[in-house]
Parts: structure tokens; sequence; C-alpha cells
């Protein structure tokens, strides 16, 4: 007789908000606050496993209907997670697609939002199943080929403090010139140790950035450099920074917006074009690779459908020689672990993985990650190796219920210090 298969008794996503500082990009800045999502389910052999998600809110709602839908379903069903979450959301795949400007994501579809919420569940019940099982997570997916995942420091041109009262503060100052983003990359290194910097860019005029990241590589000389200004420039703007930079990146990232103008970057300057923005779901592959307009694809577990999803997307890559980077968005520990078992199993992935953690001073988890030398350790612990603090669960629900912040728009935030400020077109360079 083989195992019992235990079965999902208690499933629960609940919304909380979470400190985030003045960080600005092509867009506006990020507000005080954001929300995320946390999944928690439980089995009848009481293993509880943990996930996490954006906690915008039609993310909350679809989130919240999917846990009601899975009680009763075997903690091992990942696979007929999606039909599940379509069935709950109550929606068909055929909405037109249009850009979702909510955390720079690129296309918005009703199989994104889909897959960005299954992942969580599917992380929450590999947790569980792992806890049941005495495994790890990476074991789960076939085994770690790395003890320590690396992460690159993310850096970010922004303001000492949100223009409101009682928004969180911390302690980094303003980074709003070349040499503001030297100190805080020197603190990132002395700090976390981390070993390569990108940089969100599309704030400043292309120059201003240009000589952003040249100031970074006289300083660093062996550290690699990213830029990623979100589609913030034209095709000649693009291939004007990539000239200048030639030499100096290890990538760039989304520099202009579209398949034919990232191809026709690519052609006329053939630089390295890393991408979270035309490359966010399966059905955007073949156009994007066989234009060439892509090198590097950022996987990121939460809209690629979770961590099984993020190795299907490896071997895409693999098969058509394109490399794989991982794009992070604001978010907590759960999250980290996450992203850390999953880049511990793909062994292509040999980029440092992005993580906006280290601006993070709050966490859901008892014990937060550690970053030495930039990199965090895949544990062997049962599980994602991460225990749920529920006490900062609950102040995080509670902020979320008191404060009136639903979704992230960081065109909003920047409107209250620039009231004239208006979405901004991209290209918008
Ligand atoms: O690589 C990216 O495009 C991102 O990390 C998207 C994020 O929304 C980033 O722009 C941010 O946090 O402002
Ligand atoms: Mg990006």
């Amino acid at each position: 007789m083989g195992r019992r298969v235990p079965r999902i008794v208690r499933a629960a996503a609940t919304p909380i908000l979470i400190g985030d500082p003045p960080l600005l990009n092509v867009l506006g800045v990020h507000q005080p606050y954001t929300p995320r999502c946390i999944v928690e389910i439980e089995t009848d052999d009481g293993a509880v496993g943990v996930g996490e998600t954006y906690g915008d809110a039609e993310y909350l709602a679809l989130a919240t209907s999917l846990a009601d839908a899975v009680v009763g379903t075997p903690v091992t069903a990942l696979n007929g997670l999606f039909d599940l979450a379509y069935e709950a959301g109550g929606f068909a795949d055929d909405a037109a697609p249009e850009f979702d400007p909510a955390g720079l994501r690129g296309r918005r579809t009703p199989s994104k939002l889909v897959r960005s919420v299954v992942s969580a569940f599917e992380i929450a019940s590999l947790d569980a199943l792992g806890t049941v099982l005495g495994l790890p997570v990476h074991a789960l997916l076939g085994g770690k080929v790395r003890d320590r995942v690396d992460y690159s420091a993310y850096l970010f041109y922004r303001w000492a403090e949100h223009p409101v009262a009682d928004a969180p503060s911390d302690d980094w100052g303003a980074a709003l010139d070349p040499e503001g983003v030297v100190a805080q990359a020197r603190r990132f290194a002395s700090e976390y140790g981390f070993g390569s910097f990108k940089l969100k860019g599309g704030v400043f005029s292309p120059d201003e950035e240009i000589a952003a990241i040249k100031a970074l590589a006289k300083e660093f000389p062996d550290h690699p450099l990213r830029l990623d200004p979100n589609g913030g420039w034209t095709v000649d703007t693009s291939v004007h920074v990539a000239t200048e930079l030639d030499g100096t990146l290890e990538y760039l990232e989304d520099p202009t917006p579209g398949v034919e103008a990232m191809a026709e970057v690519r052609r006329r300057t053939g630089a390295l074009l890393a991408t979270n923005m035309i490359v966010t779901s399966f059905e955007e592959i073949p156009a994007a690779f066989a234009a060439d307009a892509v090198q590097v694809v950022l996987s990121d577990h939460h809209y690629w459908g979770g961590l099984h999803a993020t190795r299907e997307l490896a071997a895409h890559c693999r098969t058509y020689g394109v490399a794989l980077s991982m794009h992070s968005n604001t978010h907590l520990g759960i999250s980290l672990a996450a992203m850390t078992h999953v880049a511990s199993v793909v062994p292509e992935l040999r980029y440092a993985c992005d993580t906006h953690r280290p601006w993070q001073t709050e966490d859901v988890i008892t014990t937060p990650h550690v970053f030495r030398d930039g990199a965090v350790e895949v544990p062997d612990t049962p599980g994602l190796g991460v225990e749920l603090d529920r006490d900062a669960l609950a102040a995080l629900h509670e902020r979320w219920r008191r404060l009136d912040v639903r979704g992230r728009d960081d065109v909003a935030a920047m409107r209250v210090k620039y009231p004239e400020w208006t979405q901004p077109p991209l290209p918008r360079w």
C-alpha cells in the first residue's frame, strides 16, 4: 500500500501592507505601503505550508476564491490548480491583453493573473508536502544543483523620505545622482556582500544614467552591472545608451518597449538584452525568440505560475539558447525562500538573481534570511525552511484593514509630490 496523500483541510489568503521606501522608476515612485498576499494551507495530517504573491485587489479576490476551492483537494494536486483558479475566478482566458503598469510586469492577461495567484498556492502546497515528507522544497523539484544562490544588489534612485506624514522611513538617504548611486552601492556591497549591481533606470535623462553606470564601473571594476529603464527609451536612445556602455554592462534590461523595438536595438548594437516585460508568459515566447528580441529572460516564479512552471520556462530557454536570470518585485521572506529553492534547481540560472528584499524592513517569517557574500544559502530543512510569524502577519494585516491601499500605483504616489504628474508614455526618452 502506498502512502496516503494528505488533503487540504484549511486554506487562507491574508492581505497585508508592507512598508516600502520611496524608490523611483519610469512611472513614478513606490507608495509608502505595498500590498502582498500571504497564503496558508493546512493538511489533514496537521502540516502547514505558506506562499506569498502580489496583493493587489484582483489578485487578492482570486486568491480568496481559490483558498475556498482548494479545500478537500490532495496537497499534491498542483497541476489541477490552474483550472481550479479559472473556475474559482469565474473568467476565461480570452480578454485582450493590455500593458500592466502596476509593478511594470508587461502585459496584463487573465492567465497571468491566474498564474500569479496559483504560484502562491503551489508553493504553500510544496512547503506543506515537504514538511510531511521531511524534505526541502528543492528536493521535491529534483534536487539542488548549488548550495547558495547569488543575488544582485538592486540600486534605485530614491528620495530620502516619502513626502507624507507617518510614512515608513529608513536611513539610506537620497540617491539622485551618480555619487548617490555609488554611495548606495558601497553600502550594499559592505552590508550584504553583493557582487553585482542592477540600477533601476528610466528616472533621469539617459545621459545622467549612463554617467551613473560609468561611476559604478569606475568604483567597482569587477562587479557586473545592469541597467533597466523598464521600456523607457526609444530605439535610437537605446542604441545611444548601448553604444556608450558597450563593454560596461552585463546586460541591458528592457531598454525599449515591444518585441520589434527590442529586436531592432539588438540588430543595431549586438547588445545582450534582458526582459521581464516582453516575455512574461509562455504565449509571448515564440515571437520574441524568433525575432531575437531577448537573449536573457528574467524568470519570476510569481507570474510564470510557480516553481514547476519556472523549470518549464528554463526548458524553453535552454532549447532556444536564451539565458535565464531572475526578476523581483517588492517582496518578503516567503517569496525569497521560494526564489532561492527554485534558483537552486535550475542549472542554467547562472546570473545573480534580482531581489528587492534588502529594501524591506519588515517580514512575516520569524527568522529573515541573511545575505552572505551576496548569496542566500539553500536550506535543507523540510519545506521552504521558513516559519510564519503570526504576530507579524496579524499586525501587517491590521495595517491593511486600517489603510485604504488596495493596489500598487507608482503614478499616484508621484502625484503627491508633483500634482501635475501623469503616467509617462513608454518610451519616455
Ligand atoms: O526589473 C523590473 O522591471 C522590476 O523590478 C519591476 C519593479 O516594479 C521595479 O521597477 C520597481 O520596484 O520599481
Ligand atoms: Mg526589469
